[in-house]
């Protein structure tokens, strides 16, 4: 046990997927492929008499975190500060719940093992609703690809053998829980067609292009974020949308080409570190 731990987690950035039901949270969640980035949430677990979350100095209720904290029967100040909007396609709740489950196993002695850990935070956001595939992927790192759904003991992980500088822009936010709730047919045959594209070519301009047509074929694009993305074509680069926000993002210098003035990260390449 210890006082007080701090965990990096790495934002992530979904550029297409599909959506697994089950009963089992642990079984259900999403196939599909995305960015970690260096960009995302600093999470401080201590130990308290009564529970509470901070995000950036604000108290904030997010249902993910709560699960987490739940199963690890846990009273525990989490203090977190990201810089990345909440609800804008970002991972932000999947790295909250993510963040929690490590550094408070690591401050009460929970002595549970990664994977466990990694189960807990991913069933916690499929139950909340907030997010399918996020918390694996944040735990991996890098450019990774959801071949297969679930938490750790389900899944199967593959990535693109890349890096990248990011670009991004956000317009606001999108509830995640909504969308999947209106759109989910829709999504599972774009998300389908563009994994096997990235599949085939497993690159980084294949997973723009392949993430493109299914935010199109989805038909999640909205007009602010559909110009953005012609701008950029049309200066030579490639962006598409964030999912699940209004959000654009690009590959290297995309949108600051195209004259826009985006935030910018890259790509992180490992999965959850102690800080
Ligand atoms: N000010 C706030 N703005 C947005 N969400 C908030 C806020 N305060 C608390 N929440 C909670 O945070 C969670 C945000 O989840 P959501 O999945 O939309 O965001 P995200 O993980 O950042 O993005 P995404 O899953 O689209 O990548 C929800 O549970 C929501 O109720
Ligand atoms: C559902 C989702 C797009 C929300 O960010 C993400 O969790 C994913 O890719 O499964």
């Amino acid at each position: 046990m210890t006082d007080e731990a701090t965990v990096f987690v790495p934002g992530h950035i979904t550029g297409f997927f599909t959506i697994s039901e089950d009963d089992d949270p642990t079984k259900a969640g999403s196939q599909g492929a995305g960015l970690a980035l260096s960009d995302g949430v600093t999470v401080t677990v201590q130990a308290a008499d009564e529970r509470a979350v901070y995000l950036d100095d604000t108290s904030i209720e997010v249902e993910s975190v709560e699960r987490v904290l739940d199963a690890l029967n846990a009273n525990v100040l989490v203090d977190a500060e990201s810089d990345l909007p909440l609800g804008a396609g970002f991972g932000v709740s999947g790295a909250l719940a993510l963040g929690a489950a490590i550094a408070t196993n690591r401050v009460l002695g929970r002595a549970l093992s990664e994977n466990e850990l990694i189960t807990i935070a991913h069933g916690a956001e499929v139950q909340a609703g907030t997010g399918l595939g996020d918390v694996v992927a944040q735990a991996k790192g890098g450019i990774p690809i959801r071949l297969e759904p679930g938490g750790p003991q389900h899944n199967t992980l593959d990535a693109v053998p890349s890096r990248a500088r990011v670009e991004y822009l956000n317009y606001d936010e999108l509830s995640t829980e909504s969308v999947l709730d209106e759109r989910g047919e829709q999504l599972n045959s774009a998300g389908e067609k563009a994994l096997s594209l990235l599949v085939q070519e497993p690159t980084l301009s294949s997973f723009i292009y392949a993430s493109r047509g299914f935010a199109r074929e989805a038909e999640l694009l909205t007009p602010r974020v559909a110009t953005v993305i012609d701008d950029v074509s049309d200066t030579g680069g490639q962006a598409s949308m964030a999912m699940l926000g209004e959000t654009v993002f690009a590959l290297g210098t995309g949108l600051s080409d195209a004259g826009y003035e985006p935030e910018s990260c890259s790509t992180y390449p490992a999965g959850v570190v102690f800080q």
